[in-house]
């Protein structure tokens, strides 16, 4: 069988892209974790497909991670499935709707950029104290569409990120499902600097969205830092993360907007 695939990535953080609309893939989880690996297969961080709606959206999107399990959400994974879907109709939609298994999410087109509005995010918690790796870590976490854990430091450059990330993603304080986990530093009031270990990559990425929008609510709720936050990712990238507090510890009109760009597209014989 005969794959077509684009590679894509959202500020680093880089994905397969598949056309499944008239779903005649069925890919198992061993198939979508060797096209990901990157010595034996394309190489990626995740696998994109994009699905016809079910639930009065533009298209379903279905999102794994390259251990090939499936996670509800990616926010560099979403941006980069709206401009797929945007060329796939030859670039003529403005703004496109799709479900995830985190509930709605909305694309808007600015050339390269993406802006996507994600779902309410829930489950913050502000302040754990957690031993991991040998230290005592202060932790934040919040469910934006994926769990993520949160950690402010100083020196963010000196964050052995495979050690405490993976010490967070798999603490008992996470389980049953884990965790992801950012470390950041402020680096000026609703401006921050972050890096990231991703669940089911079990490795630091150049950015992870949800956790941009993760490190930029609790930035707010620690400093009272007003919408958008700038958040500088180890790629490299700036992107801006928007939002309404609506309530304490609640939020709406979720926004994160950043680059989704192509890379190439190819076939692979499975
Ligand atoms: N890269 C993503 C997050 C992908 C899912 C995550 N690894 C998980 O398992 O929760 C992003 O950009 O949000």
């Amino acid at each position: 069988m005969t794959l077509n695939f684009w590679k894509m990535n959202g500020a680093g953080n880089d994905f397969v892209m598949l056309d499944n609309r008239d779903l005649s893939l069925v890919l198992s989880g061993e198939v979508i974790a060797r096209l990901c690996d990157r010595h034996r297969g394309i190489g990626a961080d995740g696998l994109l497909c994009v699905e016809p709606a079910r639930e009065g959206g533009d298209f379903r999107m279905r999102y794994y991670n390259a251990d090939g399990g499936e996670a509800e959400m990616c926010g560099n994974g979403a941006r980069c499935f709206g401009r797929f879907v945007n060329r796939l109709h030859e670039d003529g939609l403005t703004r496109v709707r799709f479900e995830t298994l985190a509930g709605m999410i909305s694309a808007e087109f600015e050339g390269d950029q993406v802006r996507i509005n994600m779902s309410a995010p829930h489950g913050l918690t502000l302040g754990a104290v957690l031993p991991v790796g040998g230290e005592v870590l202060t932790v934040h976490s919040v469910n934006t569409g994926v769990p993520h854990a949160v950690v402010f430091v100083e020196d963010l450059e000196g964050v052995p990120v495979r050690e405490w990330g993976a010490g967070l993603r798999y603490h008992e304080a996470f389980q049953p499902r884990g965790t992801n986990a950012n470390f950041a530093k402020v680096v000026a009031p609703g401006s921050i600097a972050i890096r990231t270990y991703e669940r089911g990559v079990e490795d630091e990425t150049l950015a992870c969205g949800t956790g941009m929008v993760a490190c930029a609510l609790i930035h707010h709720e620690l400093t009272g830092a007003a919408s958008p936050v700038s958040v500088l990712v180890k790629g490299g990238d700036t992107l801006r993360v928007g939002f309404t507090e609506v309530a304490p510890h609640e939020y709406s009109d979720v926004t994160l907007f950043g680059p989704a760009d192509f890379v190439f597209q190819g076939s692979v014989t499975l």
